[in-house]
Parts: structure tokens; C-alpha cells; sequence
């Protein structure tokens, strides 16, 4: 992007939006002097309508109830113009564990049902991984932005999703498992499947206990994905690692 202004919205229906605003914002304002981030005029702003979406060039989808988020963005009108942003305008888009539910072309179904997804991400995510609220964890991350002489990420883990396996185009054309949602077919977007390939940008590790390589964050073109909370801890390097690499598109890790 070469704008002089970028809009980077947040969806502000439910969930963790205003600490995405915080960490975006700080992530600017701690750019190193004289990088693209630092000279670029950004604009960060709580996105609650297709109007304020249709004006914001990046979108975060925070984390919160995505059950809850889908409903209220369909009753808001946003819904499709959702799935328009993130899969035919294709738009820069970051989801974080509710958000990147919501992103995926498939995920196990909420309890109670009823949730729609945006889709995008050819994958398919399964919803509360871990288990409940009580089993929420904290481990340190392998991101692109991490190397030898950095300090780790450290990752925030609440009621996770993980993406529990990459979609192929006969899986999205297959029949829809009982206790799986599928994200609708958009036609305008029809003969572009396929255009970009999955990264998996980050797996748990062996030291945490867990299930070691379960799929933590992955990127597919424009649209990014982290099933944690980067929001809640103090560390802004994948903010500025996002607005860098996904948002500007300069294509280097180290920031
Ligand atoms: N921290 C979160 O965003 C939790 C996501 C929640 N488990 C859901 O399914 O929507």
C-alpha cells in the first residue's frame, strides 16, 4: 500500500477491541525513526457499521464470544460486507481466537449453534481446544519476528481455538460434517480458490504440554489468523509485525 493514510479498523462488536486499539496505537507511536511504520500516517478506529467498514483499508477481528460476534454483526448488516472485505476486496485481516473462528471456512459448531462465519481462511479451526476457561495457559511462542537475540513471545491462551487442519478445494466441496459450520460460497470469489497457500506461521512447542504442533497462527495472502491473545500481554512486536508485513506489505520478517 502506498496511500499516505492507512484506516485500520477494529471490529468493536464484543470482545477485547479497545485493548487491539491500545496495542495498535502504541505500536505506531514505537516505530524505529525513519522505518515505513514511523512515516506512514495511520489511522486506528472502532469499526460498528458497514459505512465505517467500507472506510477502513485493514481490519482486526478481536477475540471475545464469536458466537456472539457473528450474531451481532449480522443483525449490524455487517456480516456480508464482511465476507466481502476479507475474501473479494481482499483486504488485509487479522483475526485473534474469536476472530480467527470467525475467519476460517470451517469450524466445529458452537453448542448451542446458530453462529455464521465469515470465512477466508481455508481451514478448518476447532473451537475451545483446551477446554474451559480455568484451563487457560501461557507459553512462548516461535513467531517470525523472534530470533536468537530477542526476547520470546509470550502467548495468551483463553478458551482457544486451534486450526486443526488445512482445507483442501475437494474438503470445501464435500459434504459438511454434522458438528462442523461451513462459511457460504461467495461467486465473486469463485475462481480465485487456491490463489494463495496456507502458512503456518506458528505451532505450539514441545515444552508446553499441550498437544506440541497444534497450529497456533497461520496467514493465507491477506488474511492472518492467531488463535492467542497478543492483546493482553505488554508486548506489541506482533502489532507492529502485522501493520508491517500484513498491512504494508513489505515482505520482511524482522522489523
Ligand atoms: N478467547 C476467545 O476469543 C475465546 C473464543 C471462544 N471460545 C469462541 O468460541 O468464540
Amino acid at each position: 500500500m502506498t496511500q499516505s493514510k492507512i484506516t485500520v479498523g477494529i471490529l468493536a462488536l464484543q470482545g477485547a477491541f479497545l485493548e487491539h486499539k491500545l496495542h495498535l496505537q502504541k505500536a505506531v507511536r514505537h516505530a524505529s525513526p525513519g522505518s515505513l511504520l514511523d512515516t506512514t500516517k495511520f489511522e486506528i478506529v472502532e469499526v460498528r457499521t458497514p459505512e465505517q467498514l467500507a472506510a477502513a483499508d485493514a481490519l482486526v477481528i478481536p477475540g471475545g464470544e464469536s458466537t456472539a460476534i457473528s450474531l451481532i454483526a449480522e443483525r449490524s448488516g455487517l456480516l456480508e460486507p464482511l465476507r466481502q472485505f476479507a475474501r473479494v476486496d481482499r483486504k488485509p485481516v487479522w483475526g485473534t481466537c474469536a476472530g480467527l473462528i470467525l475467519l476460517s471456512d470451517e469450524a466445529s459448531k458452537a453448542r448451542k449453534g446458530g453462529q455464521e462465519l465469515i470465512g477466508g481462511l481455508h481451514v478448518r479451526c476447532q473451537r475451545n481446544h483446551f477446554g474451559r476457561q480455568t484451563e487457560s495457559f501461557e507459553c512462548d511462542l516461535a513467531l517470525p519476528f523472534v530470533g536468537d537475540d530477542e526476547p520470546p513471545f509470550r502467548a495468551v491462551f483463553i478458551r482457544a481455538p486451534i486450526v486443526e487442519k488445512v482445507l483442501t478445494g475437494a474438503d470445501l466441496t464435500a459434504d459438511v460434517a454434522n458438528d462442523v459450520v461451513r462459511a457460504p460460497k461467495l461467486d465473486a470469489e469463485a475462481d480465485d480458490y487456491k490463489t494463495a497457500p496456507i502458512e503456518v506461521i506458528s505451532s505450539l512447542p514441545s515444552t508446553q504440554g499441550k498437544e506440541a504442533g497444534d497450529i497456533v497462527a497461520v496467514r493465507q495472502g491477506n488474511i492472518f489468523g492467531t488463535s492467542f491473545h497478543p492483546e493482553l500481554t505488554p508486548d506489541v512486536r506482533l502489532h507492529r509485525w502485522w501493520l508491517q508485513e500484513c498491512v504494508l506489505g513489505r515482505g520482511e520478517s524482522r522489523i
